[in-house]
């Protein structure tokens, strides 16, 4: 049997080695399919968990050199918090090491030894626990993370196949004493269903492609009403409603997800009780969803208002400001504010009590009723503000420049804006599939 993905770039391609039979197998058909054109390292992830995890990565060192490849091998550190899933950190931790291991061995493919009845182990554990398409979908066969192609060859290989190759190449590897251990949810699958069921694979890997294929299609619908219904600030409710409820569900879900991990009881919360004109606010991981004026925002938890700050806005840019989750956009333009004006500003929340002016000869009013006219939601009028020198309030996030700060039309100047977080663009997020 011979490695399926072949390289996209690069003349070094990684192996998440284990020890154990698959990815022997796998490694050993990668250098094979390499034929000397690419060069092929072992990973291995000491998980520190096992007392023999030292024999292990001995073990790993060796079989790596024996078959002319590379080895890199990572121990994690630290242990599991009380009450965390042993499971969930040993993964967590895996994929950081693959990760960093890969791109310090300067390569950007990834091959893992996953096949059909991990796949089918995978389907049956996330509908176990009420998965959705996107967990029934299992294991994507490649997936680019962080600049990382994690590619499964062998996703569709049948596990026989793979044993009848390891034995025939008279291959060793190590037996994990804990994949018999039935504290472990996958291991107990593994006990009782399989010898139930032992021609279930194919149809279990089945059911995964097309719960895939219903995650990507529900997603491209979701895209398609996002970008008549939403923008990354605001998800028009009225217009939502009138969608079919597994469509609303669907692109609700969607457009959440930019924000949080929804749980399903939000988005069955949140289509239920929301009504026209409401104003209402619903706990979230991470955050609150807020309807008002008809639209759902997103606001992330805030522990306390960030403190007084002196900030530099002088030369025009994208200026973030983490503490407040979003940023200062100063570019060239009329009305501005004189460019020396903004070298030297502190930036704080509201006190209460402020003043704004909307426009040259309209009347200064107080910063909540400015809020009010200007549809500033509540959650959103926190701040900041930008005060100079002399504490003469010249911009508030949400409300824009304040017009008595205005610099002369023959003055060079510059205008500010805030942004928050959600409609700055974002950097490459991390895929889900699980390993
Ligand atoms: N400690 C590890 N170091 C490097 N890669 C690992 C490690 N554990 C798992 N992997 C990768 O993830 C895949 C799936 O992991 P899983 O725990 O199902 O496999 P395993 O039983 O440890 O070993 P194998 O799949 O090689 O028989 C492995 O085939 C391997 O590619």
């Amino acid at each position: 049997m011979a490695a399926s993905a072949t390289p996209r770039t690069g003349d070094v391609v990684t192996v998440a080695f284990s020890g154990g039979l698959d990815s022997t197998a796998l490694l050993h058909a990668a250098v094979r399919a390499a034929a000397g054109r690419q060069r092929v390292v072992a990973l291995h992830v000491h998980h520190g968990l096992q007392p023999q995890a030292d024999d292990w990565a001995a073990h790993c060192e060796q079989v790596a050199a024996s078959l002319g490849a590379g080895f890199a091998c990572t121990r994690l550190s630290g242990a599991p918090q009380r009450g965390d899933s042993v499971e969930a950190w040993a993964r967590a931790g895996r994929h950081r090491a693959l990760h960093d291991m890969t791109v310090a061995a300067g390569a950007d493919l990834l091959l893992l030894a996953h096949h059909r009845r991990d796949q089918a182990e995978t389907f049956l554990l996330q509908a176990l626990r009420g998965a959705g398409p996107a967990g029934l979908a299992g294991m994507p066969r490649q997936q680019w993370r962080d600049g990382v192609c994690w590619a499964r060859p062998w996703l569709d290989r049948p596990r026989e196949a793979i044993q009848a190759y390891a034995e025939q190449q008279g291959l060793r590897w190590i037996e994990d004493p804990s994949n018999a251990d039935p504290r472990f949810a996958r291991n107990r699958l593994r006990q009782t269903f399989w010898p139930a069921f032992p021609g279930g694979e194919t149809g279990l890997a089945q059911a995964a492609r097309w719960a895939r294929e219903a995650h990507e299609l529900a997603a491209e619908i979701a895209q398609v009403d996002l970008a008549v219904l939403a923008s990354p600030e605001r998800l028009d409710l009225a217009a939502l409603s009138r969608l079919s409820p597994a469509r609303a569900s669907n692109a609700l879900r969607a457009w959440l997800s930019t924000h949080t991990t929804p749980p399903a009881s939000l988005i069955e919360r949140l289509l239920s009780e929301w009504h026209a004109g409401a104003t209402a606010s619903w706990p979230a991981p991470g955050g609150m969803c807020h309807a008002y004026r008809d639209g759902l925002h997103w606001s992330a938890e805030v522990v306390a208002t960030p403190a007084a700050r002196p900030v530099d806005l002088s030369v025009p840019g994208l200026h973030r400001q983490p503490d407040w989750q979003g940023a200062w956009v100063v570019e060239p333009g009329a009305p501005g504010i004189a460019a020396e004006r903004l070298a030297q500003l502190t930036q704080q929340g509201r006190a209460g009590g402020e003043q704004f002016q909307w426009a040259p000869g309209s009347v200064p009013r107080s910063l909540k009723k400015a809020c009010q006219a200007a549809g500033l939601p509540p959650w959103r009028r926190a701040g900041p503000l930008l005060f100079d020198v002399d504490g003469r309030l010249l911009a508030v996030a949400g409300l824009g420049m304040d017009a008595r700060a205005f610099a002369r039309q023959d003055e060079p100047q510059l205008s500010v804006r805030w942004l928050d977080d959600s409609a700055l663009p974002q950097s490459e997020g991390e895929g889900g599939g699980p390993a």
